[in-house]
């Protein structure tokens, strides 16, 4: 196998430049065959991820494995990268160039959501150990008004999660591997304080229509976690082709902590402000501008008419039968 490495040395505050080192050390003593591409600047990665499959397509290179060394962020793109490539070229009719995993950033919710190891080292033993690439399913979404389209791996938000983005993006300390943590929960308590309902249309395909005139939360995701590893749709799966919904409406501060107590419970669910759906296909709707955020990336303030379904992908992963 060849692997084309691309590397975010600004993942996990700055973890990648730490870890790459070690990484790059473990993969010459095993005399393995690699090239490495450094991210530099934001969405860098998607560049480079097509310029790969450009090269890799070309010389028809039947072992290549597209590795996204960084957190969710540097995966997005590469994965937008590869669903790009394909769409400009549907000539090409040799299987997809698989997308391994180094989770080397600060809330890797993909890598949890897949059970990669969130080592380095673990992880990429595993990666080489992998023989056969996994279809797995990946988030998709339409926007109504314009005809734009995209990709999401962990999740769409809408409203709070999005306002916690946006404000640990705009950090100070976002960028020091040791504050990024509590830069992170500042930002929560921050927009749970700061966060305005808006009305929230659902509809469902057989023109079914729920409206929440309070949503507070509203996160669409292809797995169980949001936010670094909080379990907020305990039953999504990658291996299903459905995308979880999670609403939930603006909760007295009574009710935040009941919410924030449940949830460690992974009992939330059950409360009568959240809501939960699981579907292969839905559409949202918004009429007030909030903030959006896909898998940690900044949408900005907007308004949203978006309909979602699933894709699938390869990936060079370890198989987890357990889950399927
Ligand atoms: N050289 C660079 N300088 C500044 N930003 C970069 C550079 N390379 C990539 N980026 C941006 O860094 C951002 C964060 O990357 P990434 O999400 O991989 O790490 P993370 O935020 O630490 O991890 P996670 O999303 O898992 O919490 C991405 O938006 C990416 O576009």
């Amino acid at each position: 196998m060849e692997y084309f490495i691309i590397v975010n040395p600004t993942a996990g505050g700055n973890n990648g430049r730490k870890t790459w080192p070690k990484i790059e050390k473990f993969l010459k003593t095993k005399s393995i065959s690699y090239r490495a591409y450094f991210t530099e600047y934001d969405g860098h990665a998607v560049a480079i991820a097509m310029q790969i499959l450009n090269q890799v397509t070309a010389t028809n290179h039947p072992d290549a494995v597209l590795v996204a060394a960084g957190g969710d962020g540097t995966l997005h793109e590469t994965l937008l990268g590869c669903m790009r490539f394909y769409t400009e070229h549907p000539q090409i009719n040799t299987p997809q160039v698989p997308i391994g995993l180094l989770p080397i950033g600060s809330g890797n919710d993909f890598a949890r959501a897949l059970n990669v190891p969130r080592h380095w080292q673990q992880a990429l033993e595993e990666l080489l150990a992998c023989q056969i690439a996994t279809k797995i399913n990946i988030g998709h979404f339409i926007n109504q008004d314009n005809q734009t389209d995209g990709y999401f791996l962990n999740n769409f938000g809408i409203g709070l999660d999005a306002t916690v983005v946006y404000l640990a993006n705009h950090s100070l300390v976002k960028h020091y591997q040791r504050f990024s943590g509590l830069a992170y929960w500042a930002s929560v308590i921050h927009a749970v304080q700061t966060a305005k309902p808006f009305k929230l249309t659902v509809t469902h395909p057989d023109g079914d229509t729920q409206i929440y005139p309070n949503a507070f939360l509203v996160t669409t995701t292809n797995h169980a976690y949001f936010g670094g590893g909080i379990d907020i749709a305990p039953q999504a799966s990658v291996y299903k082709n459905t995308l979880d919904l999670i609403v939930v409406e603006k909760p007295t501060r009574r009710q935040i902590a009941l919410f924030v107590f449940m949830l460690l419970l992974k009992r939330h669910l059950h409360l009568r402000f959240v809501h939960h759906f699981s579907g292969v296909h839905f559409e949202l709707k918004t009429n007030e501008s909030r903030y959006g955020q896909i898998d940690g990336e900044e949408l900005g303030s907007k308004t949203y008419d978006v309909s979602y379904e699933t894709k699938t992908y390869p990936f060079w992963i370890k198989e987890i039968a357990a889950t399927h």
